[in-house]
């Protein structure tokens, strides 16, 4: 059968081929928020290793570009207290852990996830995330897994925890084929710990203070070595605290390093009060953009970090940085359901000549820029902010982008720095002259914004900013963007030199 395949021809979400299609796409005005991260290749990763993580949207930052994943609030049950989660029921509106809709039993989420599969080709991974702790919930976890199993055998799953009761479930854990585990783990210090868990719940008994934070810290390590030690990839989340862990992180990061943890997700603090936690109540801030990069920076020579993680919802759907959980809520999900799996086929066949055109694109600037460069001092790289909808492209209206993708680049090349959120709902601001204000606020340190398009209005206020936003890489990859935007200024920098 010969058939031409674009990514928009299965997802309006997915990367157009055509530079007609995506502005096709684009007319359209589909608003959904972006996509994230640098390209990564195997480098010296192993092919077993490599297999587990090249399509996983959050142990990989260039697959995060094509590949989604799926939370299902099956696990809502909890052994621990951290002072920065309230888990929170029937709240559609509100995007940070711990929050859901609706909590599902296993055999719900099995229907759940095969009606997702039918519509969103990019869905690749299948977590639970709570809302509680997806070990301490175990039944629930291992049941959901197994209905899933049977129906996709090619989706992988991901589990986080506390990892209170992982040691005693990391055969359980092996048995049921789940590659990709995250522990959260905040403290090595116990006196830092007690500043974080008010209390824990472990052998029938309630521990509070120093006590509870210590246990919590060795079995933290002995689940991590555990794992390890079976194969089991590890991701550690720890919730940057300003004040709290912020200066003990950099140990934390050197400590599941040489435990062999494969990669580090340091995450901000969100914390508000009308969130109803402890630390919203009493005040306690998260750490500014700034902040958090300075920290990342500090330790980017360690275990590999984590920088394009969404901190989603436990019941979030779709491309990381989008949620279309909504769209599939229990009511919306027939009672006899189908899997189809031609639209996941079709759409991985589409994905694979993307992604080898695109790092060949990079390769090519990358080289480029190096050959360009005439700098013969260390240089301050430059922060470019990307408005994207998925597939690696430039993509998005400036106008309907919640959040950057923002990239460093010099002359050594082109990185993934982070991302920043610009929504109104995520800063608290109103109107149109208010979501401008935030996204300048938001921008900061950037010297220049690539989108697909940008209105007259929008545009001057940020040029006045000092900064401008341009639509002239639309639809181009956002490594050759950035790269031809990095090539410009240099190039411009030299004529006024030689002027
Ligand atoms: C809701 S928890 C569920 C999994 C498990 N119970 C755990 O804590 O790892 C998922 C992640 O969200 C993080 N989290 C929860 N509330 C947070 C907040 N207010 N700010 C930042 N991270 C938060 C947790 O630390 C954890 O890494
Ligand atoms: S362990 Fe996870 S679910 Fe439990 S209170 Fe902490 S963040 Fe919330
Ligand atoms: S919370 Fe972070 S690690 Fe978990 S699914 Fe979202 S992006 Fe991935």
């Amino acid at each position: 059968m010969s058939q031409i395949i674009s990514l928009d021809s299965i997802s309006p979400l997915g990367s157009p081929v055509t530079v007609a299609d995506m502005r096709a796409e684009m007319d359209k005005g589909g608003c959904s928020s972006s996509s994230c991260g640098s390209s990564d290749a195997q480098g010296d990763l192993p092919d077993h290793i490599w297999d587990k993580i090249k399509d996983h949207p959050c142990y990989s930052e260039e697959a995060h570009h094509y590949f989604a994943r799926m939370h299902v609030a099956v696990a809502p049950a909890c052994n621990i207290q951290c002072n920065y989660c309230n888990r929170k029921y029937d709240c559609a509106n509100e995007s940070r852990p711990g929050v859901v809709s609706e909590r599902l039993t296993p055999e719900d989420a099995a229907r759940k996830v095969i009606a997702v599969a039918n519509e969103v080709p990019q869905l690749s991974v299948l977590g639970v995330a709570g809302p509680g702790d997806a070990v301490y919930d175990w039944r629930k976890t291992a049941k959901t897994f197994e209905l899933v199993e049977k129906k996709l055998p090619d989706i992988k799953f991901c589990i986080s925890t506390n990892g209170l009761a992982l040691p005693d479930y990391v055969d359980d854990i092996a048995q049921h084929n789940i590659d990709h585990v995250t522990i959260t783990f905040n403290a090595l210090d116990p006196e830092i710990g007690a500043q974080i868990y008010p209390w824990i719940y472990y052998q029938g008994k309630r521990w509070t203070g120093r006590d509870a934070a210590q246990i919590l810290l060795e079995r933290q390590l002995e689940g991590l070595d555990a794992l390890v030690k079976k194969g089991i990839l590890v991701k550690i989340n720890s919730v940057m605290i300003p004040g709290v862990n912020d200066q003990h992180l950099a140990e934390v990061n050197a400590e599941v390093k040489k435990r062999g943890a494969f990669l580090h997700n340091i995450m901000p603090l969100i914390s508000d009060a009308a969130h109803g936690t402890h630390f919203g109540l009493i005040g306690q801030r998260g750490p500014s953009a700034a902040e958090l990069k300075s920290l990342q920076d500090k330790v980017s020579d360690g275990t590999k970090l984590m920088k394009h993680c969404r901190q989603c919802r436990a019941d979030a759907v779709g491309l990381l940085g989008e949620d279309r959980g909504q769209e599939f809520t229990m009511d919306k999900i027939a009672a006899d359901i189908d899997y189809n799996p031609e639209k996941r086929d079709l759409y991985r066949q589409v994905v694979e000549k993307e992604r080898e055109d695109r790092r060949r694109a990079t390769a090519e600037m990358e080289a480029q820029l190096a050959v360009n460069s005439v700098s013969t001092v260390a240089e301050q790289p430059m922060l470019v902010a990307i408005a994207t909808k998925g597939g690696g492209r430039v993509n998005q209206h400036f106008g309907h982008a919640t959040e950057f993708q923002i990239y460093e680049v010099d002359s050594h090349g082109v990185r993934f720095s982070g991302h920043r959120r610009a929504d109104n709902y995520c800063v608290g601001g109103y109107g149109e002259d208010d979501r401008l204000d935030i996204i300048i606020k938001a921008l900061e340190g950037v010297s220049a914004v690539l989108c697909a398009k940008v209105g007259d209005c929008p545009k001057d206020t940020l040029a006045q900013a000092g900064i401008p936003v341009l639509d002239d890489y639309a639809f181009e990859y956002i490594e050759t963007s950035v790269g031809a935007w990095y090539a410009a200024q240099m190039a411009c920098g030299q004529e006024k030199a030689t002027a």
